[in-house]
């Protein structure tokens, strides 16, 4: 089975150091998160993956051969920038791209209207593009990256601009195409979706690799040190418990929420303050971090480090 890897990448832009000692793999049937703050080296390195643009030294291979204009036949790529044109219609654009991948007409043809009605976006077919919602766009631009039924995928940040409704659909294709093999990358933002879809996760943090490798295992990693609490009433022990130094609250609403222990405080102290004070406790839970209080975390380490190290 064909396997994607870079191979201590580095890319620099006159000064700006983008990507530098990068390495990770991809592997069929699984799905690679490639996350990072804002600059951290993410579009870059998807750039270099789909040969757009090429590593100052180390390799990018995928099926152990260098990548090159033979890899691009084989992969589907949604750039962060969205390029469709304008003036054409839905369908005539798609089996235009379509056939500027290879298919004949009808192929082309007859794979754009099973992804139009796969997307729920069969009625758009001779609407012009300019006419289409930011959504919509994405998901016409979404089919063009699957028409040639590429074995890898390419996604930078596929769920922006989708409501929720859409963004289940594109998730459920996503994990349609996980299943039959397909290798897939996706750069993103959004810590509830990488969450949901991945295997396997490589953070980026100042063009470095600063945390990698299975979802689970890097979860555990963190140990369960997060507490999940729902209740009715009043909410005052949690201001209690951070005032004390015992919790730091991840997230809060009115009913629920979400504190990481400090200072090896025991889960119990948490539950016990919660039913002194609360006046129904629904649920109780000690579990591992989410990622986005990882990302928080490793991000915040990594840029202490460098700003030490300057
Ligand atoms: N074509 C370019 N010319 C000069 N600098 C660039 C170019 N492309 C990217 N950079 C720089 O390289 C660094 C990494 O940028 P990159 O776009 O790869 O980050 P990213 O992780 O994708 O960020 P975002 O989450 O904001 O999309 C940034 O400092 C950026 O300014």
């Amino acid at each position: 089975m064909p396997t994607l890897s870079v191979d201590r990448v580095h890319k620099a832009y006159g000064d700006t150091k983008a990507v530098h000692d990068v390495s990770f793999s991809a592997a069929p049937g699984r799905i690679l998160g490639l996350l990072g703050p804002n600059g951290a080296g993410k579009t870059s390195t998807l750039r270099m993956i789909t040969h757009i643009t090429q590593p100052d030294s180390g390799a990018v291979r995928y099926d152990e051969r260098p990548v090159g204009p033979w890899s691009q036949r084989r992969m589907g790529y949604l750039p962060e920038e969205r390029g469709l044109y304008p003036d054409l219609r839905v369908k005539e654009q798609l089996v235009y791209l379509g056939q500027l991948k290879g298919l004949s007409a009808d192929a082309a043809t007859e794979r754009v209207h099973h992804w139009l009605e796969r997307f729920e976006a069969l009625d758009w077919v001779d609407k012009k593009t300019e006419e289409l919602s930011k959504g919509m766009q994405q998901k016409v631009q979404f089919i063009a990256t699957l028409l040639h039924d590429p074995q890898l995928l390419i996604f930078d940040e596929p769920f922006s601009g989708l409501d929720p409704i859409n963004s289940d659909v594109l998730r459920d294709i996503i994990l349609e195409l996980r299943r039959t093999d397909r290798t897939i990358l996706f750069a993103s933002h959004r810590m509830e979706q990488v969450e949901q879809l991945c295997d396997d996760i490589c953070l980026m943090a100042n063009g470095q690799v600063v945390l990698k490798g299975d979802l689970r295992e890097v979860k555990q990693r963190f140990g369960t040190n997060t507490v999940i609490v729902r209740f009715d009433g009043s909410d005052a022990f949690i201001d209690d418990l951070e005032s004390e130094g015992a919790v730091r609250v991840h997230a809060r609403s009115a009913h629920r929420a979400e504190m990481r222990l400090l200072n090896d405080t025991p889960a119990r102290r948490v539950l016990q303050a919660a039913l002194d004070t609360v006046d129904e406790l629904h649920h109780f839970e000690r579990t591992e971090p989410p990622l986005s209080e990882i990302f928080v975390e490793v991000v915040g380490e990594a840029n202490a480090a460098q700003a030490a190290a300057s």
